[in-house]
């Protein structure tokens, strides 16, 4: 049974393997482990999925295999919603919209209706995401059960900047869903915990499993507290990853520590700043 609405949810990161180029599939495989979910004991009041799980990394075909306006994905996942009564953070798909390709993510209230929907704005050149896809051009703040959150997809959280400005719009929590590989898990499981320390904020972080002919995805997926703790970490298996999360728990490190009140915006950014010294 969920808790007081937007004071204390149940988190499931359904951390999966995902089937290159085959959308149909990917579908049947995401609504059994979304089944799942909601069957466990504990039934969550948010189930989060990883990046581009409608296709996965299918590039050289992705502008045949993108759902055409995100409409498939969003009747699909509206509908479990609306019927199961939990929010739903739907990682991200291949979205094609007017030709374009897109990696966005949809958010669901419980009630089914979208409040939010964010296209990846730092596009990954290792995995030549800039040759495919067309980057978004706005961050995502949305609410569920009134409480605020933002969205992040895989890359985007090597760029402080976003959490940042996301957390100064309100946000307590957020939301990351990816495909991150070897051999960078050093770089996933730090990068997750300085969002969370930095912004004082939950980080709930979504990443596949599974191996691609050039990639091997580790899992790892993550729950890290506003003081950086971690609260749930997936193993480098398919499994749900679940974790309880207080966010009135946001406002107490926030007063503990008052980062944002000590920040000295006027002296930051390049061109901005007041440079005392230069040596030589
Ligand atoms: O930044 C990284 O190391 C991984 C990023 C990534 O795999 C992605 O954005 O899809």
């Amino acid at each position: 049974m969920s808790q007081v609405a937007g004071t204390s949810w149940n988190i499931a990161l359904l951390q999966t393997d995902i089937m290159t180029g085959e959308p149909q599939r990917n579908w049947e495989i995401m609504v059994r482990w979304m089944e799942e979910a909601v069957a466990a004991s504990v039934k969550p009041d948010v189930i989060v999925l990883p990046e581009m799980w409608n296709t996965g990394y299918a590039l050289s075909q992705i502008d045949q295999l993108a759902d055409i306006d995100g409409s498939q994905t969003r009747e699909w996942i509206s509908a479990f919603a609306k019927q199961h009564d939990i929010h739903i953070v739907a990682g991200s798909i291949a979205e094609n919209r007017a030709g374009k390709v897109f990696n966005t993510m949809i958010i669901f209230n419980r009630s089914g209706e979208e409040v939010g929907a964010y296209s990846k704005i730092h596009l990954f050149r290792l995995m030549e995401e800039e040759k495919y896809l067309t980057p978004g051009e706005a961050f995502l703040s949305f609410e569920l059960d009134e409480m605020k959150a933002g969205a992040s997809i895989c890359y985007d959280i090597r760029f402080p900047e976003q959490a940042r400005t996301l957390s100064l719009l309100g946000a307590k929590i957020l939301f990351v869903a990816a495909e991150w590989p070897h051999p960078r898990l050093h770089h996933w499981r730090t990068l997750l915990m300085a969002r969370a320390i930095e912004n004082q904020m939950y980080v709930v972080a979504c990443n596949r499993v599974g191996n691609t002919v050039s990639d091997s995805f580790f899992g790892h997926s993550m729950i890290i507290d506003p003081w950086g703790e971690i609260i749930a970490e997936g193993s480098e298996r398919e499994e749900i990853v679940t974790a309880r999360i207080d966010l009135t728990l946001v406002d107490h490190v926030r007063n503990k520590i008052q980062v944002f009140e000590d920040r000295r915006p006027e002296l930051y950014g390049v061109g901005f700043g007041r440079v005392a010294k230069v040596y030589p």
